[in-house]
């Protein structure tokens, strides 16, 4: 049997399985081969292909993050990249005009953020077919999944565009599970949790799971009492896993009637526009901002008032050692101690080390040995 009947086999008898505590166990054990059948496609799907790189629409990534735009055709991407960023893409008034991504640069607060317009084509993508594997590769390099979908179609076109990504590995808006697993040479499999488990992953289902992939010797320690057998397979599979920040974004709210629009726009991480009437764009970018949840560093030379025009742009949690890192790779060699005056300063100016970490709009001045 070939990886993909496999997979038709493994989904078969999960929907065959009635969901309930007797069955748990199973459905985890079955659970943890499908994620482990999904890996070895893609694996095969990326070599018989000769890598990920070889598609002709891999972008390099520039600026200071990348977003990546997914949905299906003729939902308007092309045209919000068009409103939002500085490269003007060709639209035409017919579906798969998209074919390759183009990359735009919307620059804002200071920031260069790279949106790239992936091929509207991803249905697929998890049993490897066509450039839907490439999409999902490119999507995993984003720092945020834009998710453009068409407010006139039912919502079963984010359910499928979820359960595609889900699919693949890429978790939206989640944390990353708060398990720790290493695997040992010897001693056998030791699980603990912290505190007693309240939903389905137990002792009995990790030590199946291992077992199932092989694995004999190794810690688990389950520090939160919310996980799940999902998010124990997410764990071992974590070289595997994405987990990117998603904005949905409702496009051609023109078209469907205002307590449509009202609905839509009360769902978390939503922003609802239309392309056509230039309404929600401020909106969009703004929250597109907000979920990168990037930090804007001023520099001030000494003896001179701080440049508020060119600020550096690093991720939020950055120390003054990334910061030092983004100006250039070589620069913390020199650095010798940091003024800084902002909210992450105790006292105006603190004198600070590598490992401060910085606020948004801080300023800096950097002395050098
Ligand atoms: N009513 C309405 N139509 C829109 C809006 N935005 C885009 N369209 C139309 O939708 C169609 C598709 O727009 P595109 O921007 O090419 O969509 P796309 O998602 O890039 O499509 P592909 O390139 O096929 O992936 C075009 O005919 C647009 O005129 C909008 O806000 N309202």
């Amino acid at each position: 049997m070939g990886v993909i009947e496999k997979i038709k086999a493994i989904e078969e008898e999960m929907a065959r399985t009635q969901k309930n505590k007797a069955t748990e166990h199973h459905l985890g054990l079955l659970k943890g081969k499908l994620a482990r059948y999904r890996q070895q496609l893609l694996e095969e799907n990326a070599a018989s292909s000769g890598g990920a790189g070889g598609s002709g629409f891999e972008v390099a990534k520039s600026g200071d993050a990348r977003a990546v735009l997914i949905g299906y055709p003729s939902v308007g991407k092309s045209s919000l990249l068009g409103k939002i960023t500085s490269t003007k893409s060709e639209v035409a008034h017919y579906s798969f005009t998209t074919l390759t991504s183009v990359p735009g640069v919307l620059k804002y607060e200071g920031a260069e953020i790279q949106i790239v317009d992936l091929p509207g084509i991803i249905y697929g993508a998890s049993q490897g077919k066509g450039r839907g594997r490439q999409v999902v590769s490119t999507a995993r390099t984003a720092d945020l999944v834009v998710m453009v979908l068409d407010a006139t179609k039912s919502q079963h076109q984010r359910e499928s565009l979820e359960a595609e990504l889900e699919a693949v590995g890429i978790r939206l808006n989640k944390e990353k599970p708060n398990i720790y697993y290493k695997k040992k040479e010897t001693g056998g499999v030791k699980v603990t949790f912290t505190s007693p488990p309240q939903a389905n992953l137990t002792e009995d289902t990790i030590k199946m799971i291992l077992k199932d992939y092989r694995v004999h010797n190794a810690e688990v320690l389950v520090r939160d009492d919310q996980c799940t057998i999902d998010d124990f397979i997410d764990i071992i599979n974590d070289q595997h896993r994405n987990y990117i920040k998603c904005l949905y974004v409702y496009n051609k709210i023109d078209a469907v009637s205002l307590e449509e629009v009202d609905k839509l726009a009360r769902e978390p991480n939503t922003v609802v526009i239309s392309c056509e009437m230039d309404l929600g764009m401020d909106d969009v970018v703004e929250q597109i901002w907000y979920q990168l949840n990037l930090s804007r560093v001023y520099t001030k030379k000494r003896g001179f008032k701080p440049s508020f025009e060119d600020p550096l742009v690093v991720r939020s949690n950055s120390t003054v050692g990334d910061l030092c890192h983004s100006i250039h790779r070589d620069f913390k060699d020199k650095f010798k101690y940091a003024l800084v005056w902002g909210s992450s300063a105790k006292h105006s100016p603190q004198k600070c080390g590598l490992t401060h970490k910085i606020d948004d709009e801080d300023v800096i001045t950097l002395f050098t040995k």
